[in-house]
């Protein structure tokens, strides 16, 4: 497949991609994150939203993960993932997934809007996304469990991180080496779902 976009054709982690077998060069962030953070582990059940074309998902796999991943846009088979296609923030997504399973060791989230460029509008369709990821999160991660989710940085951010924090006992805003320079995305990583701050009975 040729590169698509000047920034393709300059960028080491689209070639290293290819080279590899990942389906994007997302993966290598994943990779980073969680050598980092020691968020996957063999056995573990991953739940992967934003998930095509599935670069986070094959790297999870590769882990010893089980995986459910979900997109709206289709994605090819990967093994030991099962995909759901459908949008992230409807209840009728969230029933098809706790119809396959009810509780997860981590909820990853690179879920992205079409990006424009303009940090404030991309910021703010990302929120949506985040705040599904989160809610996500809070319904089907197991205590003790991880949860990796991408917003693109502005005004919402320091909110958005201020109640993300009350529910991990270890907690941080990271950017891998992988994200583009000039991209406004960031990670927000929590370990210890629950830690002190138990969640409540009806969340
Ligand atoms: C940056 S891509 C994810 C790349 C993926 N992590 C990988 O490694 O291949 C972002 C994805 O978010 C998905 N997405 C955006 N809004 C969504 C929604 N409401 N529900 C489900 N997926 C969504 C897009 O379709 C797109 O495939």
């Amino acid at each position: 497949m040729k590169p698509r976009r000047v920034e393709d054709r300059q960028d080491h982690y689209y070639w290293r991609a290819k080279k590899e077998g990942y389906r994007s060069r997302a993966a290598y962030k994943l990779k980073q994150m969680n050598a980092k953070f020691g968020l996957i582990k063999p056995g573990y059940w991953v739940l992967d939203l934003g998930a095509s074309p599935g670069g986070w998902s094959q790297v999870a796999a590769e882990l010893g993960a089980s995986v459910i991943a979900i997109d709206l846009s289709p994605m090819k088979d990967i093994e030991g993932v099962t995909f759901i296609q459908g949008d992230m923030t409807s209840e009728e997504t969230w029933e098809k997934i706790r119809e396959i399973r009810d509780r997860f060791d981590v909820v990853i989230s690179d879920a992205s809007p079409k990006i424009t460029g303009h940090w404030d509008i991309d910021h703010y369709r990302s929120v949506e996304l985040v705040e599904a990821a989160f809610s996500i999160a809070r319904r089907f991660l197991k205590p003790g469990g991880n949860f990796v989710v991408k917003m693109f940085q502005g005004e919402e951010t320091p909110k958005l991180y201020a109640e993300f924090k009350k529910h991990f006992r270890f907690k941080k805003l990271h950017s891998p080496p992988a994200s583009r320079k000039r991209s406004s995305e960031i990670y927000f990583i929590g370990k210890g779902f629950g830690g002190k701050f138990k969640p409540k009975k009806d969340e």
